[in-house]
């Protein structure tokens, strides 16, 4: 039977309810053309993910680093590391307000430390394998700098919360961010990016074309996310549930995210397995859980993709 697009949008249109999705990223559609929208199956994230291999080591698994966290939201930056430890980076530095450096050893020993103004020695950050920007930065003239210098540097960043706020202020920018970058949006981060949208169909439509324009991936996060890829392919993540629905649920998405990133996945792989790792987690937890906190589901992530894999 055809599962048609209206299925996973909270609202409904007369294009959505038309609109067929293929079941599996590799299957042709219904009527031996494939569909652009495609729901993700397990079979798919099983021909995606690697396991960890004999004789690796920390260097094996890539270095990320985080630029993330204001005085106040240090705790988007702490979330968003342990969602990258969680996810298997072989290493993993945050770049955060010195504040928050007590917190961070406390909290989350594994972790390194990079002061603020080594940003903008740009060489020395060639030597990162993934970059992550945005969870709890903030809007103010440090962070607005910051971005500018990532741009400089040319290399794929993950985009995420405020630094996709900056974005929306800044075509210069946007239009100058490498290929093969990874956006994190929610519905109101979407709008502010790309503007106000009427209907679900709208807004995936400008995710479709913008993620063309731009050559990058978005992750465009609701009950149902969808992972648009550079060709314009929206792909559907079946996991996930509303037990998930707290404040920091997608600080650890965007870790995990990059933690794929450093592990050498592409920006659409690493985007796929983030998010169905991640709402995966979720429903584990949930099946014992009236709801669940952003740290408890990082915790979590290890245990699911082991039982994943066997
Ligand atoms: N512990 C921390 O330090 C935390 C920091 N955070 C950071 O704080 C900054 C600001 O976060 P805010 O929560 O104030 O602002 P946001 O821009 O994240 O959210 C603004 C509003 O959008 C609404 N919204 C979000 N997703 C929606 C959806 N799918 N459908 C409809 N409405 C939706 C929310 O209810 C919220 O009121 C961000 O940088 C964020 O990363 C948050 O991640 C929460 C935890
Ligand atoms: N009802 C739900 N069903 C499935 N996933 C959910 C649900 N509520 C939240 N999530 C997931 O939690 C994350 C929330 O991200 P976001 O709004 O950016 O949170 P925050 O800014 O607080 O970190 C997204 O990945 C979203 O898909």
């Amino acid at each position: 039977m055809a599962v048609f697009l209206s299925a996973f949008l909270p609202d409904s249109d007369a294009s959505s309810k038309l609109q067929v999705v293929d079941e599996g990223l590799e299957k042709a559609g219904t009527e031996n053309e494939s569909s652009p929208y495609k729901l993700i199956e397990s079979a798919d994230i099983k021909a995606i993910i690697e396991p960890r291999k004999p004789f690796s080591h920390k260097g094996t698994y890539g270095h990320a680093l985080i630029v993330a966290g204001a005085l106040k939201t240090m705790g988007a930056a702490l979330l968003t590391a342990s969602g990258c430890l969680y996810g298997g980076a072989g290493l993993t530095t945050v770049s955060i307000p010195e504040s928050g450096l007590m917190a961070l050893n406390t909290a989350l020993p594994e972790v390194m430390y990079l002061e603020r103004s080594h940003l903008i020695k740009i060489k020395s950050l060639k030597k990162y394998n993934a970059i992550v920007i945005g969870p709890g930065l903030g809007k103010l003239f440090e962070a607005v700098c910051m971005m500018e210098e990532l741009v400089v540097l040319n290399v794929p960043v993950v985009v995420d919360a405020d630094a996709l706020n900056i974005l929306s202020k800044r075509d210069d920018l946007l239009l100058h961010l490498a290929k093969n970058s990874i956006f994190t949006p929610h519905l109101k981060e979407f709008d502010c990016l790309f503007g106000e949208h009427k209907s679900w169909w709208d807004r995936l439509q400008t995710g479709r074309r913008m993620a063309k324009k731009l050559g990058s991936v978005i992750v465009l996060k609701n009950q149902y996310t969808f992972i648009i890829d550079q060709q314009g392919d929206v792909m559907i993540n079946p996991t996930g549930n509303p037990a998930m629905s707290q404040g920091g649920m997608g600080d650890v998405l965007t870790g995990l995210i990059t933690a794929y990133v450093a592990q050498g996945y592409s920006a659409k792989a690493a985007a796929i397995l983030g998010c169905y790792f991640h709402g995966r987690a979720g429903d584990e937890l949930a099946l014992s859980h009236h709801n669940i906190t952003a740290s408890q589901l990082a915790a979590q992530i290890p245990v699911t993709v082991k039982s994943f894999l066997k």
